[in-house]
């Protein structure tokens, strides 16, 4: 019994010259959602090409639900949505998923239940050509639901959506996770992407850069102060902490000194007597550090 759906050693994809995946050590515990996350050219869709066997590694190992990529063991247990499915405009959404049903052997039951878990049950009928964007991408990843999978290969799910259909996409990629689906999802906007994820991966110039949560990513050691008048406010907060510890900021006093000296701080500065507006820890947003991530390794 592993509890790793998906685990990596060094995976690597040269094209020639150029190395599209330099040696990518990733694991997708079962039953999280993991962010594959990078910019555009970063190597997310050819790790994922690796991951599903429709691609061989250069150099470097993959297993995916204990088996090698594209062992007919593992093809079964994995549902896969990598650069659109295909479908064809004039068939109903309905008859689209029979169509793939039938070709993998699968009965047509599991189709209205993919069409119902994915939202479309009212729309079947409705030729695919009619359909939203969002509404596409979500009949992939009914195509993808067909076979019940433990885990779902999600490229990029919610590009080109609009903010609504972004938000059903997240909507139905955390019920999926809730019955027990493990999701791998890539995706280059963070912030699309960072409230349903339990833990991320980040890849640039084809090297995953770090693995962790998105709240360890984003740090969250210090503390941000807003108080009425800062002047007050300011050498009582330093008094606490340290003149090193604290910064005037355009928001208000930054506080390095870690999250344990809030309640200490509070005290000072009201007793300091100022009016204590605001204390709370300053999390960079996931986008930020992303991009301090990946300027960094492109400056090297
Ligand atoms: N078949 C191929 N032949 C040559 N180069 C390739 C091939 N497939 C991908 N590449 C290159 O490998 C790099 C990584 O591409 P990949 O599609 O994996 O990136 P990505 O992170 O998925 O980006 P995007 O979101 O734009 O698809 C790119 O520079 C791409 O041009």
């Amino acid at each position: 019994m592993t509890d790793s759906m998906v685990v990596t050693r060094g995976l690597t994809k040269r094209y020639g010259a150029h190395t599209a995946v330099d040696g990518v050590s990733m694991s997708v515990a079962a039953g999280e959602i993991y962010g594959f996350l990078g910019p555009n050219g970063a190597g997310k869709t050819t790790t994922l090409r690796m991951l599903v066997g429709l691609i061989r590694p250069s150099e470097g190992t993959a297993t995916v639900a204990g088996h090698a990529p594209g062992d007919p063991a593992v093809v079964r247990r994995i549902g896969v949505l990598i650069e659109g499915p295909g479908f064809y405009p004039y068939l109903s959404g309905r008859d689209n998923l029979r169509v793939l049903a039938k070709y993998r052997g699968i009965g047509y039951p599991a189709v209205e239940d993919a069409l119902v878990r994915v939202g479309l049950a009212d729309r079947a009928d409705d030729k695919f050509r009619t359909y939203s964007l969002g509404m596409k991408q979500r009949l992939g990843v009914g195509a993808a639901l067909l076979g019940m999978p433990d885990l779902l290969i999600l490229d990029e799910p919610t590009n080109g959506l609009d903010p609504q259909g972004m938000a059903e996409m997240r909507e139905l990629i955390t019920t999926l996770a809730g019955d027990g689906h493990t999701v791998l999802l890539s995706s280059h906007m963070l912030s699309e992407v960072q409230e349903i994820c339990d833990r991320v991966g980040v890849i640039a110039q084809g090297k995953l850069l770090v693995e962790s949560t998105v709240a360890e990513l984003r740090g969250g050691s210090s503390l941000l102060l807003r108080a009425d008048p800062l002047e007050v406010a300011f050498p009582a907060v330093r008094a606490v902490v340290g003149e090193r510890a604290a910064m005037l900021t355009a928001s208000g006093i930054r506080i390095e000194a870690g999250t344990g000296t809030a309640p200490a701080v509070a005290r000072a500065v009201v007793e300091a007597g100022a009016d204590l507006l605001e204390l709370r820890i300053d999390e960079k947003s996931l986008e930020e550090v992303f991009f301090e991530m990946t300027q960094l390794e492109v400056a090297k």
